[in-house]
């Protein structure tokens, strides 16, 4: 991986390199103006029953990393890098919902937004427009951006109607795992700008991952409107070699489920430990979300953190015994991202 993507210097203000890792500034949720209240809905789709707080546009730094490139690259960073921009979102459920979401929390224009869902119905924030296929493939003017966000499985049937636009100059954004660039193209009639991103969920509340590779008729324009779009919603790297693409997947793409799936499973060894189950549920859900909030703060690296919690001949010592064994969590973890990673490889074709 060293080498595969090119970290941004903040220093070199003339300077944007094709190929970066754009740490932040991601938004900061629950600071700066209040949004309205489809946004909480929105978000509630995703994480039904937590209370929600509005997002807002960035006002100030939320980690140690974030506050570095934010400080060190300001002059390079636009105040508003998404007014004026037009986008066409086709296809509103989990994924591109919630990256709609970030995108009018950081200043993205709800009139420079239309959306096509036939499945989304009002769930449509206010004030964006809602149309048909048919009626988007001939908007006036064309949006400079198109997001899709449909399922891999039916991308391919749903992209033909708008190779007009990308025949026109609209340059496309995928977000379905699998799908290359390659299969994007041919599906927009062979001769269309085209950049794949691979979000991941907590871009809902301002703190995704998204990693970007872009074919070679992407203009560098468009290809700071796509990263504009895609920080917005949290950190973006680009890569050269699309083949990571499957990988990145599998880890950051997919990768919140399995903490999800950690606080699950924590919370059950708990109750088989003894615990009420409440009590198990809210230890394991504070434990999972105080330590990134503390990885998310501290310049230490995670290892340094796990040692900082293991006392030598204590507790966290028998529990790491076994899940540090040979046979245990990272030959399991090995074996997940391989699975996803083939899927996705398999989701291309
Ligand atoms: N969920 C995640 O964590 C991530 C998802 N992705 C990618 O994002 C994409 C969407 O996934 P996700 O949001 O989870 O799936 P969803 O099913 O939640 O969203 C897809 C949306 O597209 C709608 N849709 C179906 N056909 C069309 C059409 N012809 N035109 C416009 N919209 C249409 C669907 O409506 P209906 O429900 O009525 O069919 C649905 O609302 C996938 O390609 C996935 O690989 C990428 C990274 C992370
Ligand atoms: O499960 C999936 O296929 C999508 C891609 C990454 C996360 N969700």
């Amino acid at each position: 991986m060293a080498g595969a993507f090119r970290p941004v210097d903040g220093n070199r203000h003339s300077h944007v390199p094709p190929y970066r890792l754009a740490l932040g500034p991601g938004p900061e949720p629950g600071r700066g103006r209040r949004t309205g209240g489809h946004r909480a809905w929105r978000v509630r789709a995703l994480l039904p029953g937590v209370p929600v707080r509005h997002l807002g546009r960035q006002v100030g730094p939320g980690g140690h990393r974030r506050r570095f490139a934010r400080n060190r690259g300001r002059s390079v960073i636009m105040a508003d890098p998404l007014k004026g921009l037009s986008v066409l979102l086709v296809g509103c459920g989990k994924m591109g919902g919630a990256m709609l979401l970030g995108w009018l929390g950081q200043g993205l224009a709800r009139e420079n937004v239309v959306v096509v869902d036939p499945g989304a119905g009002t769930s449509v924030p206010e004030g964006v427009r809602s149309v048909t296929p048919e009626e988007a493939a001939h908007l006036t003017p064309r949006p400079d951006l198109c997001v899709v966000a449909v399922k891999p499985q039916t991308i391919k049937t749903v992209l033909p109607a708008y190779a007009a636009l990308a025949a026109q100059g609209t340059t496309f954004l995928s977000v379905a795992a699998g799908t290359t660039l390659a299969g994007l193209d041919q599906a927009l009639g062979g001769n269309a700008a085209v950049v794949r991103a691979m979000p991941n969920t907590p871009a809902a509340i301002g703190r995704g991952m998204s990693v970007l590779v872009a074919n070679d008729r992407v203009s560098d324009v468009a290809r700071a409107a796509a990263e504009a779009l895609m920080r917005a919603v949290g950190t973006v790297a680009w890569v050269e070699d699309e083949a990571l693409i499957d990988a990145v997947t599998a880890v950051s793409g997919s990768g919140p489920a399995y903490v999800f799936l950690l606080v699950e499973t924590l919370a059950e060894a708990g109750r088989a430990a003894g615990l009420p189950g409440d009590l198990a549920d809210l230890l394991a859900r504070q434990t999972v979300t105080g330590a990134g909030a503390l990885l998310d703060a501290m310049p230490d690296d995670p290892a340094t953190l796990r040692r900082n919690v293991t006392s030598p001949g204590g507790t966290t010592a028998a529990a790491l015994d076994v899940l540090m064994a040979e046979d245990a969590l990272a030959p399991l973890m090995r074996r997940a991202i391989l699975a996803a990673q083939h899927r996705s490889r398999e989701l291309a074709s």
